[in-house]
């Protein structure tokens, strides 16, 4: 089964809160393990109990061992700007997904990623968003 880092923001702007909500839900109705479900919850790490420096070394441990990031990218986020950056440099499958009414909004230094394992991806939908997903990691052959 592929296993799945969801970054969305959580202290950034979460205006695609409700849509990663539903990518979530339909992204395990279609077999993929999402490792981080945390990204969608009303409450933050910090305010949970965990410290800076273990949601750090959790999240880290998850990319690692996820097959493939997928980064709700429509409003910003320091944390998903480096969640990006990170799994990018570590060689992975790297999606961004950006609402289409948001692309112009976007970040020139994420639009502009050149690099062979990146791929934006503009939405509509969370069904659209989860077609393209399928698209990308079957054709990538990523397993
Ligand atoms: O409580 C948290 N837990 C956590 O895992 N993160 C990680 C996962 C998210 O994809 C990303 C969001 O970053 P930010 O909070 O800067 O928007 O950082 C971020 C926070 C809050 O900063």
């Amino acid at each position: 089964m592929k296993k799945v880092y969801f970054a969305a923001p959580m202290r950034g702007v979460r205006g695609a809160l409700n849509e990663s909500r539903e990518l979530v839900k339909l992204m395990e109705d279609n077999g993929l393990m999402v490792l981080t479900k945390h990204v969608i919850e009303d409450v933050l790490d910090n305010d949970k109990g965990m410290s800076h420096q273990e949601v750090f070394e959790r999240d880290i441990r998850l990319l690692d061992e996820a097959d493939i990031l997928i980064a709700e990218v429509s409003y910003p986020s320091l944390g998903v700007g480096f969640e990006i950056a990170y799994a990018l440099l570590k060689g992975k499958t790297v999606v961004a997904l950006v609402k289409k009414d948001r692309v112009e909004s976007l970040s020139s230094l994420i639009r502009g990623i050149t690099m062979k394992n990146f791929h934006l991806i503009e939405y509509s939908s969370p069904n659209e968003a989860l077609e393209k997903i399928l698209d990308k990691t079957a054709r990538r052959g990523v397993s």
